[in-house]
């Protein structure tokens, strides 16, 4: 087979102080995000994603409380930064307005407003704001496996309207594989403006990260994300260090130096992991059901509270087709699962 992409240039956007704040519980201290940034600018990343794993305002009862404030890790982040932009999501309901003005203050260049892969229309305050105000704006369509190559085209018309100058595909519960990530991007790209950018957000639940990734290129997505060790939520996101090794292979320029992102995945953020990223039985689930990468944490938790195994709490999940925002679910869904097999039992 011939190699389509060598000479394509992709700008690489880095997770593991956002995505990566899910697997730390949200609490991640200021010297561990300095660290790694200071790693992740000096290796050449283009884009780095600072902020609560469920974006600005994600600080909550529902999403978990962080070790500091989102002015805080931003304040810290960037004015280090030599060479790299750094980026914030704001899932509107979650994030406001006020938490945009904030961010953009700070020096944030990139805003990604996240909506539900079918529910783009609630973007359009956040977009046409951060537009407004000259900034690099992003429509990131969630759990986008929940909905149809022409159902995105929809929604990623609607965020290009607004003035979103960027569309992701984010497969939040790591659940596409290589040909649904063509099918979709490439009728996303065939439908957005040429000069709309197309992204790609992956997680590695059915260890899809870097082929997903490859795919995504392959129909003309020229931004990436991934995560340095993968540090995200399920079994993380798509490995950094890996999918820049690949690329280098293949001839994609990323600007991002090989053995240099390397030590940031292995001396500084392995170190920092609570338990290893791993594709174990229940991230797997994630990817096999199609359920959001964050619930994971909270399923193991309901599992042990309640005596029912998270697997099975996740397949319940899937089969409920939750999505974001219903967390509390999670808890709900476990005592439900408790009680039917008590009733059995009796
Ligand atoms: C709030 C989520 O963690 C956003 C994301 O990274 C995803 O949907 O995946
Ligand atoms: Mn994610």
């Amino acid at each position: 087979m011939t190699n389509t992409l060598k000479g394509r240039r992709v700008r690489l956007h880095d997770m593991t102080l956002r995505d990566g704040m899910h697997p730390k519980r949200h609490l991640m201290t200021l010297e561990q995000m300095k660290t790694i940034a200071c790693g992740l600018d000096a290796a050449g990343m283009a884009l780095i994603e600072v902020t609560h794993g469920d974006g600005l305002g994600g600080s909550s009862v529902n999403y978990g409380f962080p070790a500091h404030t989102d002015e805080e890790y931003l304040g810290t982040v960037v004015p280090l930064m030599k060479q790299a932009k750094v980026s914030a999501l704001l899932i509107p309901g979650i994030g406001t307005v006020d938490h945009l003005k904030m961010a953009h203050e700070l020096g944030v260049s990139t805003i990604r407003v996240a909506t539900h892969c079918t529910e783009a229309d609630v973007s359009e305050q956040h977009v046409t704001l951060a537009r407004k105000m000259g900034m690099d704006t992003v429509g990131f369509l969630m759990m986008s496996h929940m909905n149809s190559a022409e159902g995105l085209v929809t929604q990623a018309r609607l965020m290009e309207g607004y003035g979103a100058n960027c569309i992701y595909i984010t497969d939040s519960a790591g659940h596409m594989l290589p040909h649904d990530v063509k099918e979709k991007l490439g009728a996303v790209r065939q439908a957005l403006k040429p000069e709309t950018e197309l992204g790609f957000h992956g997680h590695h639940n059915l260890a899809m990260g870097v082929a997903n990734s490859l795919a995504a290129i392959e129909v003309g997505c020229s931004r990436i994300d991934a995560a340095a060790a993968g540090l995200g939520a399920g079994a993380g996101n798509t490995p950094m260090e890996v999918l820049v090794a690949v690329c280098d292979l293949m001839g994609i320029e990323t600007g991002v130096d090989v053995f240099k992102i390397q030590d940031v995945a292995e001396d500084l953020v392995v170190p920092i992991m609570d338990f290893p990223i791993r594709i174990d039985r229940d991230a797997l689930t994630l990817g096999y059901a199609g359920v959001y990468g964050s619930f994971l944490l909270f399923a193991k938790r309901a599992s042990q509270k309640y005596g029912v195994p998270a697997r099975e709490i996740l397949v319940e999940m899937g089969r409920r087709g939750m999505v974001g925002g219903q967390e509390d679910m999670i808890e709900d869904t476990a005592l439900t699962l408790a009680r039917a097999r008590g009733l059995q039992a009796a």
